[in-house]
């Protein structure tokens, strides 16, 4: 439809692709000026012309073209535009040179990334028009099937046509997509592409994006058109990796040792890497994170997390291109385990000439055979079925209209935004959660294992150990806000360092935050806490009398100090939990100490419970505060003791992130609050001389003057405090490995090809060596 705006012709068109096409043809001259149902005028170098429209052939993804018949000085004439095969097939005879030299500028333009459209023409003669407009009004009105009636209908008309020529279009990359899958890359994100665009065009495309780069050893592509064919190639290629990684043993073969994955797994879809204002997306990018499976034979080491995401991207191995009419077969159930399993070998697969049907059964196959999480990102109508079939989908809202955001789960304006999305936003969702969970088994085992130690003094009489209102309301009041406010704020590193440090991501893809083994340790720890809250308690109170002649061995007052260690023990719990503390972390974990003192009081006091003055009386005692303290004690220091041992001896990467972001700050307050004062320069005299000797030793020493360590969190304080230069040693040398391989990658990403198609001049170099968070 045009538009006056102006003064000046805009255009509103169904496909991005039609109004780049009528908005140049306005530049040099051929003004697409007025529309009505039954009409469209041309204007031609000043010269109007009128057509009579009589019928449109739509264009759907599964007959790749559209037609239009018009009508002019008694001449019916039938346009058509569609991709190159569906069209070249469908041309009538005796146009073999015109063919092959529109067939060279075909692969010419496509060869440069462009969107190519062919398009061909067809005069009829009035008798046959008005018989086939018969039968496409009986087709258009017929009740079943009439998709499939139209079909054929339109396929008689569409045929025996004169090629015209070929168009192509720009269609940019969005900013800062390479770098975006380059980073999700790093994260352990698998990721597959699946377009409509011709395999030319794909693989272009995939160069632009970075996904295929000249690192790669081998690009495959499956074109084949039988089953058989198919299958010889999927089996060839097999071949082939077999023999690559015999013989290069540090390249893939390397990856095979060094997977590790739990089992579990995640697989990402997306789609539509675009520039919104420019014509329409067209790709498609599968991710999957199956780390295990998607090396051959990987053997599951004892490797964490970030070894793998290093692994992933050490592999530069295979890519694999596969054409529409081949994945037909690739999906069939005799070829999908060979298709998977030689997709599985690639760092980059992408499918071609794809319809929104093959995209949706691709996740579909990826969901079923590999168990995998998938993630389905795209930004036309073609990518619906994909969205919904993806356990996430996300819409790009753009050109292409709205439809793919309606369907999806999350939409975004851009396809770099899904960085944020996943590295900084499903990161934290997920290490809240986990956090949340293990908080919340630990708390409930602690409490409710007073009971069953309780069980074995009262005779098994099944008597409570505490004040039945209490036991009503620990999880009520208690408990759940603070442990709500850490699932809510709580991150472990800034949103900042997420993206900078992708492979912060892989934690998740292992499920290495919550699992059996998580949730034991939860119990053991709840178990734990639970002998000690009520033994010790017990021990102390079981002959106590008070030095005024008190009996303080009563059965209430056991419960209410047993009550009010624990929820002491929880309160320390979550608040060496919390590593992020909002104003809200702190009156949601103080004010429930408080509340329960207060709750306790007017309880027993006010309305009259049947504990007043038990914990009254213990409190009068300093029988009580040695015994809360004793136990506290206990229930902490084992804990603390362990978790500073680990972060001391095997920091995981988000530990040596949080350092260095601790470090960054305490930095920057150094610089700006306390500059002038005497104390303020000793510290930063003592931090100048912990950042020598750190440099040197690694960051164990740093922490030996006082003032720093009262600026850094409890949890970090101790273990930089104990720390061992031996230990530190060794992460440096592992550190320095990393730098070396990385600053190798970073030399060859210099050289990749098409990076300059990326329209992202300045990316941000993804930042994964983990010697830049050396003090
Ligand atoms: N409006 C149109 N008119 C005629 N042909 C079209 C039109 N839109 C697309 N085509 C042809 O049909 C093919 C398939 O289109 P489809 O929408 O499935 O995928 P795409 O837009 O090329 O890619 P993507 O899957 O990345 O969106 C296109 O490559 C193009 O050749
Ligand atoms: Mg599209």
């Amino acid at each position: 439809m045009p538009e006056d705006k102006n003064g000046r012709l805009e255009y509103q068109a169904q496909s991005p692709d039609e109004s780049a096409l009528v908005s140049a043809a306005r530049n040099f001259g051929f003004v697409f000026k007025h529309r009505t149902p039954n009409t469209i005028t041309i204007e031609i170098k000043g010269k109007i012309e009128e057509y009579e429209l009589l019928s449109i052939l739509d264009f759907n993804n599964v007959r790749k073209r559209m037609s239009v018949i018009v009508r002019r000085n008694n001449k019916i004439l039938l346009l058509c535009k569609g991709a190159d095969n569906v069209i070249y097939d469908r041309l009538g005879p005796d146009q073999i040179e015109l063919k092959a030299r529109t067939q060279e500028h075909l692969n010419k333009f496509a060869g440069e990334g462009l969107r190519t459209l062919v398009l061909a023409e067809r005069y009829l003669d009035d008798e046959f028009f008005s018989g086939w407009r018969q039968r496409q009004q009986e087709a258009a009105l017929s009740m079943d099937g009439r998709e499939d009636k139209l079909g054929a209908i339109y396929e008689e008309i569409e045929c025996d046509m004169m090629l015209v020529g070929v168009t192509a279009i720009e269609d940019k990359l969005q900013d800062g997509v390479p770098q975006t899958i380059a980073n999700l890359q790093m994260a352990g994100i698998k990721i597959w592409v699946l377009t409509g665009d011709k395999q030319e065009t794909a693989i272009n495309i995939g160069y632009s994006c970075q996904l295929l780069t000249d690192e790669l050893v081998d690009v495959f592509v499956v074109d084949g058109v039988t089953l058989d064919e198919v299958e010889q190639q999927l089996r060839k290629f097999k071949e082939s990796i077999k023999i690559i990684n015999t013989f290069h043993p540090g390249g893939v073969y390397h990856n095979n040792i060094a997977t590790a994955n739990g089992g579990n797994s995640s697989t990402v879809t997306i789609e539509n890497l675009r520039h919104n204002a420019a014509p329409p997306a067209i790709s498609v990018v599968t991710f999957s994170a199956e780390c295990d499976q998607i090396f051959d034979g990987g053997e599951k080491g004892a490797t964490g997390a970030s070894t793998t995401a290093t692994d992933i991207e050490e592999n530069t191995g295979f890519a694999i291109v596969i054409n529409g009419h081949s994945l037909v077969h690739c999906l069939s159930p005799e070829l999908e385990d060979r298709f998977l399993d030689v997709a599985s070998n690639c760092k980059a697969v992408i499918c071609c000439r794809v319809t929104p049907l093959q995209k949706a059964m691709v996740i579909e196959l990826i969901k079923r055979a590999k168990n995998a999480v998938t993630l389905a990102i795209g930004d036309g109508a073609n990518d619906v079925s994909m969205i919904k079939a993806a356990h996430i989908g996300v819409g790009i809202s753009g050109q292409e209209g709205m439809q793919a955001v309606l369907a999806s789960d999350y939409s975004i304006a851009q396809f770099r935004y899904l960085e944020r999305l996943l590295l900084v936003h499903g990161r934290w969702s997920y290490y809240r959660m986990c956090k949340f969970l293990r908080y919340f088994f630990y708390k409930n085992f602690a409490f409710t294992l007073c009971h069953f130690w309780f069980a074995f003094f009262c005779g098994f009489s099944a008597q409570t150990v505490f004040d039945p209102m209490f036991i009503s309301v620990y999880n009520l009041f208690y408990t759940s806000l603070p442990v709500l406010a850490l699932g809510v704020f709580e991150q472990d590193v800034s949103d900042k360092n997420s993206l900078e440090y992708p492979k912060l991501y892989t934690p998740g893809l292992t499920n290495a935050l919550f699992n059996t083994t998580e949730f034991i340790r939860s119990v053991l720890h709840g178990i734990f806490s639970s002998l000690v809250l009520f033994l010790i308690p017990y021990g102390t109170y079981k002959d106590g009398v008070s030095p005024e002649g008190y009996v303080l061995s009563d059965h209430m007052l056991l419960g209410s100090v047993v009550a009010t260690i624990l929820i002491i023990d929880n309160t320390a719990q979550i608040a060496l939990d919390t590593s992020y503390w909002t104003v809200f972390n702190h009156i949601m974990v103080w004010g429930s100490v408080v509340t329960y003192f207060v709750l306790d009081y007017f309880y027993n006091y006010v309305i009259g419970g049947p504990y007043v003055g038990s914990l009254t009386q213990a409190m009068k005692e300093p029988t009580f505060w040695f015994t809360t303290l004793i136990s506290v004690l206990m229930l902490m220091v084992p804990v603390m003791a362990f978790r500073f041992y680990f972060v001391d001896v095997y920091p995981s990467l988000s530990d040596k992130v949080r350092l260095k972001q601790r470090m960054a700050q305490i930095r920057s307050r150094q610089s700006t609050d306390v500059l002038r004062t005497p104390s303020a320069r000793r510290a930063r005299r003592s931090l100048r001389s912990g950042y020598a000797f750190a440099h040197q030793e690694g960051f164990g020493r740093l922490i030996t003057s006082g003032k720093i360590m009262r600026k850094l969190p409890q949890d970090f304080a101790f273990p930089l405090g104990l720390g061992s230069s031996r230990k530190q040693h060794s992460i440096n040398h592992q550190d320095s490995l990393n730098h070396s391989n990385n600053s190798h990658k970073h030399q060859q990403q210099v050289h990749l090809p098409g990076s300059s198609n990326g329209g992202d001049a300045s990316p941000r170099a993804p930042c994964q060596d983990l010697d830049t968070i050396n003090l």
